[in-house]
């Protein structure tokens, strides 16, 4: 069946089963970029997902190691929020202070954390992104549409839906991203993190892409990938040994 579903414990199992699956179910498919793709639809749950090891060296595809600290700053911060009229928006953006067309500013996570507060079995906890009335038309509209939250067990459960996600190039860090999201939620609830669900509709890697795609799939069948996961403490220390 041309679909990726995985079931996963950590973060870094997660991602290289979904790239494992994708290689072996993922079907072509052109893209609006001149080139082709290997695509399918994601389902991927991860259980604990902040048991460690949580990072893998390998998804971090942001130009430095610390690039990936900087990706939650700014989904869970909004530290480039003030770049949104240069780039059309941030999901920290979208999130937190999302703009109707009358100009109403609403904080979806707050409404979400209220909600949760008060009925923590409720199924109406969620947050959109997506404005129709200009994503339609613009160049880079979000991929990341919606995300979903209950208190299950005295746990935060979150499922997050992507309309279009890079698999190898910012899979990893959107769900690493979009997981300390969930941590935020849960402390301000005063609960611990649950599982995550990842689901896109379009899970895919670029033709350009293939052949280290294709490399690391055979590592990871291998076996040969485990020396990249890292603790967040081996990462936090790499990191300040290269500030030095
Ligand atoms: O948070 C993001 C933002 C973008 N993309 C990728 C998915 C697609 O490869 C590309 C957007 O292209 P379209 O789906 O808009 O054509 O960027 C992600 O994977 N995650």
């Amino acid at each position: 069946m041309s679909v990726v579903f995985v079931y996963a414990k950590s973060l870094p199992e997660a991602w290289e089963k979904s790239l494992v699956e994708l290689a072996k179910n993922g079907v072509v498919i052109d893209t609006e970029y001149n080139e082709k793709s290997i695509d399918a639809p994601a389902f991927i749950v991860v259980e604990e997902p902040f048991s460690e090891p949580r990072i893998h060296l390998k998804g971090i595809v942001a130009g430095s190691l610390k690039g990936l600290l900087e990706y939650v700053d700014e989904v869970v911060k909004g530290v480039h929020d003030h770049l949104v009229e240069k780039f059309g928006y941030t999901y920290h953006e979208r999130l937190f202070s999302y703009r109707l067309p009358n100009g109403v500013i609403v904080n979806q996570i707050e409404k979400v954390i209220e909600k949760l507060k008060k009925v923590p079995y409720t199924r109406r906890a969620q947050a959109i992104t997506w404005q129709p009335w200009k994503d339609l038309e613009t160049e880079h509209p979000p991929c990341l549409q919606r995300m979903w939250f209950r208190v299950v067990n005295n746990k935060l459960v979150m499922h997050v839906h992507m309309r279009s996600n890079d698999a190898l190039k910012a899979a990893y860090m959107n769900m690493y991203a979009f997981t300390e999201l969930q941590k935020y939620v849960a402390e301000s609830i005063g609960v611990d993190v649950g599982r995550y669900i990842h689901v896109a509709d379009s899970y895919h890697v670029y033709e350009r892409d293939w052949k280290w795609f294709n490399a690391f799939v055979e590592q990871i069948e291998r076996g040969e990938t485990r020396s990249r996961w890292k603790s967040t403490a081996e990462y936090m220390k790499m990191i300040q040994l290269l500030k030095q």
